[in-house]
């Protein structure tokens, strides 16, 4: 398979990467679509396939095109990549917010997935929720399945209005995930300890309590009552979390986001 990337950041390059990692893709048949110099750099050092700094006519050449520039910039990227579209070319966007049916009208082009993964792709161990426009096949629809895999799992979804909802949710969630632990850290370094003791206490007990949830047989609830004794100092912790609705801000805070990634379809 011959792919092109538009937008070789972070995300990008998880993606490229997990496919050379699997052997999904050669290094001289992934094209690198990068605009800024230093980035650009960056990747021909790295090796990481044939590096280009604009859209050219040599993309027509790929069965697959990944958009993954920011979706404020899908707008600089649409002519030049409908001018070079062959009809039998697949594009998978993995830009936040913007629908399938405003892609296929910008680019001219009916043969659109589009796909919301999350950063722990760049470790093989992401979340991708993904759909697909009518017009793509099972064949290339599982072509883009196995692609997505390599970053980790995925789900598909019929409705693509849900994509918005996964984009808050697993999307930006590890940015939630990180705040929390940041907080604890920061709670840590306030009892006395050095931020590298406090990070270790809470990085561990993340990845315990995550095993946990994984592999107990326990709700959620029956999880917190097993760490939460009558009159002790979880308890303590948790009706100061309830008074200042911790839970409700969370939730809020997650609408928010699939808010915010409605508007962006609007560009
Ligand atoms: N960062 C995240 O956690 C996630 C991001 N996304 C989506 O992935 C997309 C990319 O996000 P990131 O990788 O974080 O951003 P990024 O800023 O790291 O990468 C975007 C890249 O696109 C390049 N670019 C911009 N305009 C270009 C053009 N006209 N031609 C070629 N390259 C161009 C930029 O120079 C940059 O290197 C966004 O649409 C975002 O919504 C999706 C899931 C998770
Ligand atoms: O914050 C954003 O807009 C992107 C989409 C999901 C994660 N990062």
């Amino acid at each position: 398979m011959k792919i092109a990337i538009v937008g070789c950041g972070n995300m990008g390059m998880a993606f490229a990467k997990s496919f050379l990692q699997y052997d999904l893709v050669k290094k001289e048949n992934l094209l690198l679509i990068e605009k800024s110099t230093e980035r650009s750099q960056a990747l021909k050092a790295e090796k990481a396939g044939v590096v280009v700094d604009t859209i050219g006519p040599r993309v027509a050449e790929y069965d697959l095109v990944i958009l993954s520039v920011k979706p404020q910039d899908f707008g600089s990227v649409c002519d030049a990549l409908a001018a070079v579209i062959k009809p039998n070319q697949v594009v998978l966007s993995i830009m936040a917010g913007i629908p399938m049916s405003q892609i296929q009208q910008r680019l001219n082009h009916p043969l659109v997935i589009r796909a919301m993964p999350n950063t722990p792709a760049m470790l093989g161990m992401g979340i991708t929720g993904f759909t697909a426009a009518k017009e793509v096949d099972l064949t290339n629809l599982r072509r883009v399945e196995n692609l997505i895999n390599a970053t980790g799992r995925s789900i598909f979804l019929e409705d693509e209005a849900m994509l918005d909802a996964v984009t808050a949710l697993s999307g930006s969630g590890p940015a939630y995930f990180y705040y929390v632990v940041k907080a604890m850290v920061e709670a840590g370094r306030q009892m006395g300890f050095d931020e590298g003791v406090a990070t270790l206490l809470v990085k561990q007990t993340m990845l315990g309590s995550f095993h946990l949830i994984n592999n107990a047989d326990k709700s959620l609830d029956d999880l917190i009552k097993a760490v939460a004794s009558k009159g002790g100092t979880t308890e303590a912790a948790l009706r100061q979390f309830e008074a200042g609705s911790l839970a409700d801000t969370l939730v809020a805070g997650i609408r928010a986001a699939q808010v915010r990634a409605q508007e962006l379809s609007n560009g």
